[in-house]
């Protein structure tokens, strides 16, 4: 595949090493200084790890010249449903992830799970803490959103909050230390004992693997799907 890298940060360049190591050519590489919209649409897909404020018009372009995309910029789903309409419009294809990596997805099936299994619990109060690099631009991440609405979709929680939450918000705790690639965890605390739950990336290479992998999938493909279409879980 020719694939263009939407951002070459720290993820682009993981993914680029995956790519070539799994043959695929990188023909365009996007960042704040550098953007080639012509090659950018001789590729086969285009891959997107940018920044928050820069993710929408990226994938906007791409689906507007039959480009498809793969996302994984977090910080910027207030335009989801835009996204949604345009690759729709235009008959394109797109796929966007808070966490592109197997564990983390299989650690989203796991959660659902035991959320099911918490909902009439009462006794137990459900908290969710994640931990990233201090470059990270946004808050809470995007995976921990994620599983927030995994546990809100299966529970009585309502919605979810950073640090001090109502009754039935999920707090969110959103820890930034120096080279920490993503680590997540959720407890279920009652007064005799408490349940956790939790996911440590060691690196990088699992999300940038899941990226090219999703980006192989889609390829003469048409619609909007996620990871669990991709990895076929659950
Ligand atoms: N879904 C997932 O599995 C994962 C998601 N992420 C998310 O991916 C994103 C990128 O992470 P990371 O690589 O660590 O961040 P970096 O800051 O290392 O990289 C971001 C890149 O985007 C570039 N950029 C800035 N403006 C634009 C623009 N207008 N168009 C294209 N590129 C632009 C930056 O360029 P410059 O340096 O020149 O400013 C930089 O190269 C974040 O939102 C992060 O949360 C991260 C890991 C996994
Ligand atoms: O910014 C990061 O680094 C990461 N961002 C994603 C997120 O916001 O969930 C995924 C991963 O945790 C690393």
């Amino acid at each position: 595949m020719k694939i263009a890298l939407l951002g070459y940060g720290r993820m682009g360049k993981m993914i680029e090493k995956i790519a070539i190591s799994r043959n695929h050519e990188i023909i365009a590489k996007v960042d704040v200084n550098n953007s080639d919209d012509v090659a950018i649409t001789k590729a086969d897909v285009a891959i997107d790890f940018s920044i928050p404020s820069a993710a929408f018009n990226n994938i906007k372009h791409c689906l507007e010249n039959n480009v498809p995309v793969i996302s994984g910029t977090t910080g910027w789903l207030d335009k989801y449903n835009e996204a949604v309409s345009i690759c729709n419009e235009n008959k394109g294809a797109f796929i966007y992830a808070s966490n592109f990596s197997l564990g983390v997805n299989v650690f989203f099936e796991l959660n659902e799970y035991l959320a099911k299994m918490m909902k009439n619990l009462s006794q137990y109060k459900v908290s969710m803490e994640e931990i990233h690099h201090t470059q990270k631009q946004d808050a809470p991440s995007g995976t921990a959103i994620t599983l927030a609405e995994g546990i809100i979709k299966n529970t009585e929680n309502t919605g979810w909050k950073l640090e001090e939450a109502q009754e039935n918000e999920i707090p969110i705790t959103a820890l930034r230390e120096p080279e920490v690639p993503g680590t997540h965890s959720i407890s279920y605390k009652s007064d005799v004992d408490t349940i956790d739950i939790k996911h440590t990336a060691h690196n990088r290479e699992g999300f940038a693997l899941g990226a090219v992998i999703a980006a192989e999938w889609i390829q003469r493909k048409t619609g909007v799907f996620s990871m669990k279409d991709v990895l076929n879980l659950g």
